[in-house]
């Protein structure tokens, strides 16, 4: 997996000619795939936009896959130098081998890397998933065309770095600055204090030789806030940082072990001043500031890996289902009945439960990250040629399904560990580099909560014209449309309609918009100025903001199924999926569709009884589902979600490369169990 770089669109394949035949399928496995309704192949063409793109990003997968110079030793069994190292190296093999295979076109260079990378960091992640499109955001023509041939071959390394050690969320209280010297026509970057040393970019420790700084931007003796500057960290000749900077790794984290996220501080580094990058502000030769069309385009490069993220989130959470499912499928466990064999432990209701929500978020989220994606093009389209008006759309879309999708991610990944016992403990399932991958996804390119308060935000912007009747984006058009009385469903297949399940969410949103609106208003009139009356009401502000996040979700399910050609059996099981997702998130947050009396207590009873009914629908299909996502077994790097289902041999194989088992007797035997035991022994 590489964070930050859009892979949703790989998956598919005919699992004849994907998957290596092996030698022996695992019987249960067997059984389920031949008991399944519908052709997963079929779903994995849908997934991936046709056939054709399918087996572009096969022959991309294998290129890779087959390339003995990418090979190693599993990650695992790797210490943390170890890890950076081998990653660097591969970094710059697949650049390398990009070239050899002519892989041009970007999503095939995306798609070669993640099969490259598998369930590791990519050793240029931040290059090619920040600093270039920052590079590509902000450059002016001038710049670009000195900076990007330089970075896109691999001329320079570089990073972003925003966060300080003193602040990450709040960015206009960054501290480094830049001021401008208009004797020398340079800019002096420095930082001030210690929480003004910049923390956690990506590649910066040990990898990047320039990065784009943001600084507070000083001329003429005035503040003008955050800027983009591009900073040379590193000597081209000898990798040393150049005088005036100091750098270094910031240490272990949770995770990411190969990725070496960095320290910078500046000691009054001077940079020319066409370093700033000015595609939307620039200062002149005499220190003259021409502010941007849009106060906030310096955030473009969060917005655009925000939506990026959402891809990613969605394609974790695949892979995440994909082991624990088939995993499920294999597993058996309590005898019930004497005699007779234990049950799959995927037949356990409590097991599908826990599964299921999360198999069918992850087609949820899919579908949505192909929306947002398509927004984003649109957008940026409109904003290359001047026209702002949606960008504050954008980001309070991307910022909250950002959020929205990794709270759920991050949780469903944990839950699927859970769901194999003690072997999804063990680095063998997979499971611990993929949540620890995934996990930081709900701290970095903006923390979840604030996020979704920013989201909350622009939806309270949004209430206010509603109300006003004025008109707003097709996305929240629905706040400015009256509040239905109650849900028209009288008996459990009314209450299957993608219609009516949408109405309800749409229902949930607005109620809870209104209402945050309202509780504000309330904090207001009474005297409490603004930044206090939004305190106090975070809670309704954020259930509003998580409530428009599920519903738009939802509504991309329902629209993706009826705007999209495909079988009737594909259809019917992704149609299941549908109504599943919906009603179990009415069913989870029954209390908000009660509430306010949209759904009785009887409505809730034939949700939760559908819930039930449906997990049979999706029981049946749930193996072909997750091989639908046509992950290989060297994608997905797990012992219990193997295609072949051969669990128990491949976990036995693997544990015998523990690097404790090369010796029968290891060394602290000698060193230290020997001389105890030995004295234990003379005194018994
Ligand atoms: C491999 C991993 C790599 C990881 C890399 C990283 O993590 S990199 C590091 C990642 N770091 C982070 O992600 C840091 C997260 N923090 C942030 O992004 C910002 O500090 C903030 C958005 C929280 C607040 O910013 P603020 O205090 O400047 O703003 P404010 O709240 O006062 O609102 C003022 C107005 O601005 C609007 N607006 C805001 N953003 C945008 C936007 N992008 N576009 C358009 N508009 C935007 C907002 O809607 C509001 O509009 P209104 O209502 O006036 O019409
Ligand atoms: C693995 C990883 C990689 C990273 N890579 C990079 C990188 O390449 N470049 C880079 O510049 N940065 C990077 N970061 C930094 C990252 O972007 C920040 O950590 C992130 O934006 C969160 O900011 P913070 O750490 O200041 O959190 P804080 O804001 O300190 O969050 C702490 C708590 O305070 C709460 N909080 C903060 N503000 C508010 C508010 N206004 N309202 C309500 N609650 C609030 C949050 O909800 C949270 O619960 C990386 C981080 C990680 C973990």
């Amino acid at each position: 997996m590489i964070v930050l770089f859009n892979c949703t669109c790989a998956v598919p394949t005919t699992m004849d000619s994907f998957h290596p035949v092996p030698v022996k399928v695992n019987p249960d496995l067997q059984k389920e795939r031949d008991a399944a309704l519908f052709n997963p192949v079929e779903l994995t063409y849908l997934k991936d936009g046709g056939k054709d793109k399918t087996e572009r990003r096969r022959r991309c997968e294998l290129l890779a896959i087959n390339d003995p110079d990418l090979q190693h030793k599993d990650i695992s069994f790797m210490a943390r130098n170890e890890r950076y190292s081998n990653a660097v190296r591969k970094a710059v093999i697949i650049a390398r081998k990009i070239k050899e295979h002519r892989l041009t076109n970007m999503e095939e260079k995306q798609l070669y890397i993640s099969a490259a990378t598998q369930y590791d960091t990519y050793g240029f992640g931040l290059h090619y998933g920040m600093f270039l499109p920052a590079l590509s955001a902000q450059c002016d023509e001038e710049q670009r065309n000195y900076w990007l041939p330089l970075a896109e071959n691999l001329k320079i390394l570089g990073t972003y770095a925003q966060t300080e050690l003193g602040h990450g969320t709040f960015i206009r209280g960054l501290e480094t600055t830049a001021i401008y010297d208009p004797k020398t026509e340079e800019f002096v970057l420095h930082t001030p204090t210690l929480s003004a040393l910049k923390w956690w970019p990506g590649n910066m420790g040990k990898t990047a030789t320039h990065a784009v700084v943001l600084a507070q931007l000083y001329t003429n003796g005035k503040s003008y806030g955050l800027h983009p500057f591009i900073v040379q960290l590193r000597s081209l000749e000898n990798h040393q940082p150049l005088p005036g900077i100091t750098l270094g790794d910031i240490g272990p984290k949770l995770g990411f072990h190969s990725f070496d996220n960095g320290f910078l501080g500046f000691d009054h580094v001077r940079i020319p001043r066409r370093n700033m990058l000015m595609k939307y502000s620039q200062v002149s030769p005499d220190g003259f500031y021409i502010k941007p069309i849009h106060a906030k385009l310096t955030y473009s490069t969060m917005v655009e890996a925000r939506v990026t993220l959402v891809s990613d989130i969605a394609y974790s959470l695949s892979q995440a289902v994909t082991i624990a499912v088939r995993y499920s499928a294999v597993r058996r466990q309590t005898e019930q009945i004497k005699g007779v064999k234990e049950p799959q432990i995927l037949d356990y209701r409590t097991q599908q439960l826990k599964l299921f929500p999360y198999l069918a978020a992850a087609y949820a989220f899919t579908f949505t990250s192909f929306v947002i994606t398509g927004r984003y093009i649109e957008v940026q389209n409109e904003m290359n040629d001047g026209n702002m008006e949606s960008l504050s759309e954008l980001h309070a879309l991307s910022a909250g399904l950002k959020a929205f999708t990794s709270y759920v991610g991050n949780e469903g990944i944990e839950v699927c560990r859970l769901s194999c016992g003690g072997h999804g403990y063990s680095q063998a399932s997979g499971f611990p580099e993929l949540y620890t991958l995934t996990a930081p996804i709900s701290t970095f390119e903006g923390e979840n909560t604030v996020m979704l308060l920013q989201t909350a935000r622009y939806l309270m912007k949004c209430a206010t014209t509603a109300k006003r009747g004025l008109e707003l984006p097709r996305f929240v058009l629905y706040l400015s449309q009256r509040q239905k009385g109650q849900c028209p469903a009288r008996n459990e297949s009314d209450l299957l309609d993608h219609g009516l399940l949408s109405d309800a969410f749409e229902h949930r949103a607005r109620r809870l918009v209104i209402e945050a609106a309202q509780k504000m208003q309330s904090n207001i009139g009474k005297g409490n100025p603004q930044h206090v009356a939004w305190n106090n009401c975070h809670m309704y502000l954020l259930k509003a903001a998580s409530a428009h996040c599920h519903f738009y979700v939802v509504q991309t399910f329902v629209k993706y199924i009826n705007d999209t050609e495909m079988s009737d059996a594909v259809r019917d099981i992704l149609t299941s999926l549908c109504q599943f997702y919906a009603l179990h998130g009415i069913w989870q947050n029954a209390g908000d569709f009660l509430q306010d009396g949209y759904m009785n207590g009887n409505q809730l009873d034939m949700v939760q009884s559908l819930v039930g009914k449906l997990l049979d629908k999706i029981r049946i299909n749930a193996v072909a589902l997750v091989d639908a996502f046509d992950f290989r077994d060297e994608i997905l790097c797990s012992k219990l979600g193997k295609y072949d289902g051969n669990v128990y041999e491949a976990m036995y194989e693997w544990a015998k490369n523990s690097p404790l088992n090369k010796t029968e007797v290891h060394d602290s035997y000698n060193k230290y169990l020997r001389p105890l035991m030995q004295s234990s022994k003379a005194k018994l």
